[in-house]
């Protein structure tokens, strides 16, 4: 009997389907039994602090640093996380090796009466604390009441029932990942409502070096997933840090080509600059960093002012 492979992840559901989902496409891709795995679940502050959005917590990296100091101290030999939740820079040591084939990146607007961000009636109420989907509902909709939400779909839902709004929105790939597609009553268009970098990708994290392990997830890894991350990734990086602006990203790959649109968005929706670029699959980090140069200059340094 082999040792096992000890896949460390967050407890909420969504987190757990993910780990399952990598689980399950290593089992298929090298004949392993269940129980070569172990699951291995690690609370993180993230799912701690519910009272604050968590922008204002501490941001990026809350729902990852147990989980990376698990993996350094080898209580765990792979993490698996949602890449829209993974800072730019990882720690010493770490790196993300693999993602899965992405799921849908859209956006998905989930309502009680109304079953579309342009049916609610003025000044209708749509909970989201993701500063990038309140910046984007405002310059669609600025009659509307944008209020803080937060909690697992479950709770959202139950919200909704009480009316504490009429709609929020949430990522389709992890509604579907739950099984909970049929919540959904409008999906969001790319090019209107553009994803976070990042978003339905599942990212694999390793320890640099771990031979072992690296072999193991080329098997599983999607080529064109990690090019478009590649290219997000790169997006953020050389525009985060600098400042809390809302930040959409999407690169799609084609016929070794990547596609990438990306947009900076004031928190009031009422200003934005948008890149539309693309080129060479291979050059993907290259394309997502260049992109943020030109949409940066665009914008203005000044751009940046009050929430930098
Ligand atoms: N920050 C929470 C988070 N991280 C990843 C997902 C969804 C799954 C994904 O994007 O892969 C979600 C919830 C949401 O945005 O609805």
């Amino acid at each position: 009997m082999q040792t096992t492979l000890k896949i460390g992840t967050r407890g909420s559901p969504l987190a757990l389907a993910q780990a399952h989902e990598t689980q399950a496409r290593l089992m298929a891709a090298h004949g392993l039994p269940e129980d070569a795995f172990e699951v291995v679940v690690i609370s993180t502050s993230g799912d701690r602090i519910q009272d604050r959005p968590l922008s204002e917590a501490g941001g990026k990296g809350l729902f990852t640093k147990e989980i990376e100091e698990a993996l350094l101290e080898r209580r765990i030999d792979i993490a698996v996380h949602s890449s829209k939740d993974m800072p730019t820079l990882l720690p010493d040591g770490l790196e993300l090796s693999a993602f899965l084939p992405r799921e849908d990146a859209r956006d998905a607007f989930i309502g009680k009466a109304a079953k579309a961000i342009v049916e609610l009636p003025q000044g209708a109420k749509v909970g989201s604390s993701s500063l990038r989907r309140q910046a984007l509902i405002r310059r669609m909709r600025p009659d509307l009441d944008v209020v803080m939400f937060r909690g697992n779909v479950q709770t959202r839902l139950r919200k909704l029932d009480e009316g504490v709004a009429d709609g929020t929105i949430l990522a389709y790939a992890g509604l579907k990942r739950l099984g909970l597609e049929h919540v959904v009553t409008d999906l969001m268009p790319l090019e209107t409502f553009p994803p976070a970098p990042g978003q339905g990708a599942i990212g694999i994290e390793t320890r640099i070096g771990d031979g072992d392990v690296e072999k193991m997830l080329t098997a599983i890894h999607d080529l064109a997933t990690g090019q478009a991350l590649a290219c997000e990734r790169a997006f953020l990086a050389a525009l985060d840090g600098s400042c809390r602006t809302p930040i959409a990203g999407h690169a799609t790959i084609a016929e070794e080509t990547v596609f990438f649109a990306g947009l900076i968005i004031s928190p009031d929706g009422t200003d934005w600059h948008e890149v539309k670029t693309q080129g060479p699959a291979g050059d993907a980090a290259l394309i997502g960093a260049d992109a943020a140069r030109t949409v940066r200059a665009k914008a203005g340094e000044k751009f940046f002012d009050g929430w930098a």
